[in-house]
C-alpha cells in the first residue's frame, strides 16, 4: 500500500500527544500549529529520536514502529531524511563532504560517494558549489545543502522541520518556491512543520492542523479555506468564525441560529450553501460552524435601516492599513457589545475608512446579509 500511515500516543511530562494520519506517498504533508502544539515532537517520533506509549507507524507496507508488535526500527535504521530548523551544517567542512557525511558513515565505496552527492546537489540546483564552505553560501543556498544532504541517503521519507525559518522575509519568498519544486521534482514523501499558513498553502497537499498535541482539522487546502473548524483556522484562512446552534427556518430558506458561549445570547440570519445541507432540513439544536467573509461586513454609526440585515454593535478595537497588494484594504476589529467572542473583522476599502474616519474606540455597527454568510455542519 502506497501510504504513509502514523498513530502515535504519548505522554511527556504534561505534554499528551494523541493523533493519527494517512496520507498517500510521493505527497507532502503540513503540520501547521502554533508553537508548542506538538510539531517537532510528532518528527522526533516519525525519526525514532522518540518513543511513543503506544504507537504505529508504516510506509508504503514497511512498518518502522508497531507497539503492539513491539517492533521499534531505532533512527540509523528508519531509511528517513531529516532536516533540522538550523540545518546544523559542518561549519570546517566543504559543501561536498557535508553533503558526504551520513555517506561515510555508512561506510560506502568512494566513487558512490561522490556519485550520491553529485546526484543530491543537482537535485537541489547546487551543482558547482562543492568545494565552497557553508559561510560562503547564502541562507536559502545553506538550506539546500542541508537538504542534499538529508536527500544524499535516498530516504522513503523525509521530514522538514520549519525549513524556512531561519531565512529573510524576502529570502524566503524565494526559497518556498524553490523548495517547492524541488520536492515536486523529487517526489519523495514529506512531512513539513511550519507556523506559517503561507507555507502551508505553497506545499500542503494535506494539511494536518495541530493544537495542544491533537489534529484539530485536516484536509486539503481548500477545506480549510472553506470550512474552517475552529478559531484558530479561520484567523489563518482570514475569514470569521462563529460555532452555533441551530434554532428554527425563516421562511425564505434561511437560518436563525445562535451563536455559542454568548451570554446574552446572539442571534445570526445565516444561510447553508446549496448541495450542503442546503435542502435538508436540520432539527433545532443542530451545532453548526458559520463563517462570514469580513469584506462582506459593512460598518457605519448608526444601525443600518433594513432589518434583513444582521448587525450587531461593538466597539472598534484595532484598525490595521493592510498591504496596498492586498488592494489597499482596512481591517477593522470590533468587538461586539456584552459578549465575550473573539473580534469581528471587517475588511473595507481605504476610501471608506478615510470618508468614515474611523477611530480606535468608536461605537459601530457591523452588518451583513444572511447571504454573506456561510453555514456548515
Ligand atoms: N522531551 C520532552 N519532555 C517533556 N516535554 C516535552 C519534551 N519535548 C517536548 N515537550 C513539550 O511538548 C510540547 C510540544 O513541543 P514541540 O516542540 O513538539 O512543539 P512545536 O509545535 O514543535 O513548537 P515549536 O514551533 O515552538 O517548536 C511543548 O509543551 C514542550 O515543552
Amino acid at each position: 500500500m502506497v501510504m504513509l500511515d502514523v498513530f502515535l500516543s504519548t505522554q511527556l511530562n504534561t505534554f499528551g500527544l494523541d493523533m493519527r494520519f494517512s496520507v498517500a506517498s510521493g505527497t507532502t504533508t503540513v503540520l501547521l500549529g502554533e508553537s508548542g502544539a506538538g510539531k517537532s515532537t510528532v518528527l522526533r517520533l516519525l525519526a525514532g529520536l522518540l518513543q511513543p506509549r503506544v504507537g504505529h507507524i508504516s510506509l508504503d507496507g514497511i512498518v518502522y514502529l508497531d507497539s503492539e508488535r513491539r517492533i521499534a526500527l531505532s533512527p540509523q535504521d528508519r531509511p528517513i531524511g531529516y532536516v533540522f530548523q538550523e540545518y546544523l551544517l559542518f561549519p570546517h567542512l566543504s559543501v561536498f563532504e557535508n553533503v558526504a557525511f551520513g555517506l561515510r558513515a555508512q561506510h560506502l565505496a568512494r566513487p558512490i560517494v561522490r556519485e550520491r552527492v553529485s546526484e543530491a546537489l543537482s537535485r537541489v540546483h547546487l551543482s558547482g558549489f562543492e568545494k565552497r564552505q557553508p559561510h560562503q553560501l547564502s541562507g536559502g543556498q545553506q538550506q539546500r545543502v542541508a537538504l542534499a544532504r538529508a536527500l544524499a541517503l535516498r530516504p522513503s521519507l523525509l521530514l522538514l522541520d520549519e525549513p524556512l525559518a531561519a531565512l529573510d522575509v524576502q529570502t524566503r519568498r524565494e526559497v518556498r518556491q524553490e523548495l517547492r519544486s524541488i520536492l515536486a521534482e523529487t517526489g519523495i514523501t514529506t512531512v513539513l512543520v511550519t507556523h506559517h499558513y503561507i507555507d502551508a498553502l505553497v506545499f500542503g497537499q494535506h494539511i494536518l492542523v495541530l493544537d495542544q498535541g491533537r489534529v484539530i482539522q485536516q484536509g486539503g487546502q481548500s477545506d480549510l479555506a472553506l470550512h474552517p473548524r475552529s478559531t484558530y483556522v479561520a484567523e489563518l484562512v482570514g475569514m470569521n468564525f462563529f460555532h452555533a446552534c441551530l434554532m428554527r427556518y425563516a421562511p425564505d430558506g434561511s437560518c436563525i441560529v445562535e451563536l455559542s458561549q454568548t451570554q446574552p445570547t446572539l442571534e445570526m440570519t445565516v444561510r447553508f450553501e446549496e448541495g450542503e445541507n442546503g435542502s435538508e432540513v436540520l432539527p433545532a439544536g443542530t451545532d453548526v460552524c458559520v463563517v462570514i467573509d469580513p469584506r462582506d461586513i459593512t460598518l457605519q454609526f448608526t444601525p443600518p435601516e433594513s432589518s434583513a440585515r444582521n448587525s450587531y454593535q461593538g466597539r472598534i478595537v484595532q484598525i490595521l492599513n493592510l498591504p496596498s497588494a492586498s488592494g489597499g484594504l482596512v481591517r477593522v476589529s470590533i468587538a461586539l457589545d456584552g459578549v465575550s467572542l473573539p473580534p469581528l473583522t471587517a475588511e473595507i476599502t481605504g476610501t471608506s475608512a478615510a470618508r468614515l474616519a474611523f477611530e480606535e474606540g468608536q461605537l459601530v455597527y457591523a452588518s451583513f446579509k444572511a447571504s454573506a454568510t456561510h453555514a456548515y455542519l
